[in-house]
């Protein structure tokens, strides 16, 4: 099944090329108070760090559950430097084993920041030995097999975790509660994406007028990451087209990337006009969905419905996927049921 969504869609929310990330790098944040947005989530982890640092001690392990490109690494990064301790990255993917997690926790420094990416993904033997290792900066270390195995017990640095996860409900209890602080990011306003967008502009060194800077933001589908890809190719079109980059340039650039004015992708597109003309809008299961389009279900539920149901044009119920009055609008479909006996929408 070859997948309908590139990581390097110019909408795609989902971590991307090398050459975007070292472009990401530049753009972030390296403070709290350089961090734009997620007010409340800002002034809940700048009081544990405070507190941290009263009592000189390790700040509490921290979890960071949201769609994916709203700054959760950035913000173990701000972690870090803030308490000026060093940073260790890595993720769920690369944890497939007890023995690699072993590897990482028995080799990090007093007070390093451990940030684990996806960490909903990390295998089940590494988890239990993780409860372990976040509650008591311990681990047992298993040699040998069957009834000759022994366990030897393994002191660790006292560290702080800081877990990424787009997919808070698939972590299991025991891992979730040994946090001592979950933030929830939400989706960025407008307003705020446009202070992310001119940061970004100002580091970049491309001049752009008021109205271009929301044009992106309101199309960036509450997303720094998006926000920063669509300047970036507003400011291509700009340079090519040798001037500033005006409205006029911006809504140019997004129309040659198939941008819509709500921020909508191709895949995105595919899932709503699946639900609404292959399902008459629905219900529809996940799977099923996943089916029709051509994309991981994990890919439909974590990173396309949290922006469309945000923004009002899908449910989700417990019967399946429902396209609602503003999604059959916003695509212009007339339900089929309603077309056949003639009622209106
Ligand atoms: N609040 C913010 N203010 C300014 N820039 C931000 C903010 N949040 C994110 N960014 C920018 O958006 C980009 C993506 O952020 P980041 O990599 O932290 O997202 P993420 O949530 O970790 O994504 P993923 O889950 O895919 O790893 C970075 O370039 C970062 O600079």
């Amino acid at each position: 099944m070859s997948p309908a969504f590139e990581p390097d869609d110019v909408v795609s929310p989902v971590a991307a090329s090398e050459a975007e990330i070292a472009f990401e790098g530049a753009l972030r944040p390296r403070s709290l108070a350089e961090f734009v947005g997620q007010k409340k989530v800002r002034g809940q982890l700048q009081l544990l760090l405070d507190a941290a640092a009263i009592q000189q001690r390790t700040p509490d392990h921290i979890l960071l559950a949201g769609p994916p490109g709203l700054g959760k690494t950035t913000l173990a990064m701000i972690v870090a430097q803030e308490t000026d301790r060093p940073l260790r990255l890595t993720s769920g993917p690369a944890i497939q084993h007890a023995g690699d997690l072993a590897a990482v926790l028995s080799s990090l420094v007093p007070g390093e920041v451990l940030f684990i990416d996806e960490i909903h993904r990390m295998a089940r033997s590494a988890e239990e030995m993780l409860y372990l290792a976040m509650e008591d900066f311990r681990i047992d270390i298993m040699v040998g097999k069957g009834a000759g195995a022994t366990s030897i017990p393994l002191d660790l640095a006292p560290f702080t975790l800081v877990g990424a996860t787009t997919r808070a409900g698939l972590l299991p209890n025991p891992l979730r509660d040994r946090f001592g602080f979950t933030a929830h990011l939400e989706f960025y306003e407008t307003e705020e994406l446009v202070r992310v967008i001119e940061r970004a502009a100002q580091l970049l060194g491309v001049t752009i007028g008021a109205e271009a800077l929301v044009e992106i933001a309101s199309r960036s589908r509450g997303t720094p990451r998006i926000a920063n890809r669509l300047l970036r190719r507003v400011r291509d079109y700009a340079l090519v087209e040798g001037g500033d980059a005006t409205l006029a340039v911006v809504q140019a650039a997004l129309h040659l990337y198939d941008v819509d004015e709500l921020g909508l992708d191709r895949l995105d597109r595919a899932v709503m006009t699946t639900i609404l003309q292959r399902f008459d809008g629905g219900p529809v299961g996940l799977s099923t969905l996943a089916v029709s389009v051509g994309e991981e279900a994990e890919t439909i539920e974590s990173v396309v419905e949290p922006f469309l149901v945000r923004i009002g044009l899908l449910s989700r119920t417990p019967r399946g996927r429902v396209a609602t009055k503003a999604g059959w609008a916003h695509f212009g479909v007339v339900r089929q049921s309603d077309a056949l006996f003639g009622d209106d929408l």
